[in-house]
């Protein structure tokens, strides 16, 4: 008996007792129609891709209050797209971002100044901050892979969240800062956090946060922070839109596994990592994607993988 033959008899027989099937349907399908936001415009450029796009271009894609909230709803319901394999996220117009909108920063400073007691508005802060940290967070969190595609300046807020994603592209105009010591902040939702582990220099990211200093293309793919460079933003597009269109053929049980071990590894012993992926793979093992994976290689046909 073949071994394409062999393979799918038992895999199969544990998928009827319904232990990855399950999870599968718990997931929603949607289309680009179903995300709707006032500061992102979601489109579907190709099968399995969604396009997340900052849509405040007049004030260079600001991060404002309704971005902050936006940005969670947005990758909560992608995490659930089972129709979605791969996330570019870029900016429109003539940045990628400014981070922060200023605006909202100076309302916000007044508004907590209300003259009650220190204790009583730093404990009504510490949540505040805590969502603003989930804006990013939810980027690591949702399964999908996020690619960011950074043309011009990327700027405050926008480290922050583009060291949450998984791999980045940029231009060769493009420019990197960490402003927040240039508005009287220690930044706090991700960049101090994240960006030492993604150029693997912590003194290079102190250099960074405490200067504010600019860091070019060349330089931001020198030390690690994006991988690849292109000569225009269109070019760019194209090139995350590609690379998210591939790791969509692979199978999603793989590639969501892939990235949710690697978050976990990245904070963790190697040890403790290998515990983690072998707990997740106890389960994902007995995927029916393992037997096309394979009948597909002796096959030599297209895999279909199903949805999740
Ligand atoms: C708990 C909080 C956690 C988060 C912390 C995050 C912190 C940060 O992000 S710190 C960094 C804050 N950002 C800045 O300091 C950048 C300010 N902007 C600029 O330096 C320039 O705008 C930039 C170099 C990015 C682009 O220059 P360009 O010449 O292309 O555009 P401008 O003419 O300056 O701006 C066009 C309009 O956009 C408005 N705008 C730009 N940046 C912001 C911003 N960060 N917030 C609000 N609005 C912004 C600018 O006012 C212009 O608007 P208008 O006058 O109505 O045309």
């Amino acid at each position: 008996m073949s071994l394409v033959k062999l393979i799918p008899t038992r895999l199969f027989s544990v998928l009827k007792q319904g232990q990855v099937s399950a999870l599968i349907h718990t997931r929603s399908m949607s289309s680009d129609a179903d995300y709707k936001f006032e500061t992102l415009k979601v489109t579907k450029p190709k099968e399995w891709v969604l396009q997340v796009e900052l849509n405040r271009p007049e004030k260079r894609n600001a991060m404002n209050r309704a971005f902050w909230r936006e940005m969670v709803e947005c990758f909560e319901q992608i995490a659930q797209d089972s129709d979605c394999r791969a996330v570019v996220l870029s900016g429109a117009g003539k940045i990628f971002t400014a981070g922060i909108d200023l605006m909202d920063l100076a309302g916000s400073a007044g508004m907590i100044d209300d003259g009650s007691d220190i204790a009583r508005r730093a404990s009504k802060l510490r949540p505040m901050i805590s969502r603003f940290q989930n804006t990013f967070t939810v980027i690591e969190k949702c399964p999908k892979p996020v690619i960011a595609a950074v043309h011009n300046a990327c700027v405050g807020g926008g480290i922050d969240m583009i060291t949450a994603c998984d791999i980045r592209y940029c231009t060769r105009d493009a420019w990197f800062q960490v402003k927040e010591v240039d508005v009287g902040l220690a930044a706090d939702v991700g960049t101090l956090q994240r960006l030492p582990k993604v150029v693997g220099s912590d003194s290079l990211a102190r250099e960074l946060a405490y200067t504010a200093r600019k860091m070019m293309s060349d330089e931001a793919k020198e030390c690690g922070l994006v991988s690849r460079l292109f000569n225009s933003r269109e070019e760019m597009i194209q090139g995350a839109l590609d690379l998210a269109a591939l790791i969509a053929t692979k199978s999603p049980v793989a590639v969501q596994g892939s990235k949710i071990s690697m978050v976990y590894s990245r904070d963790h012993s190697v040890q403790e990592g290998l515990d983690h992926v072998a707990m997740y793979n106890m389960a994902m093992f007995q995927s029916e994607d393992i037997t096309k994976a394979v009948e597909g290689f002796l096959t030599k046909e297209e895999i279909v993988y199903s949805k999740l």
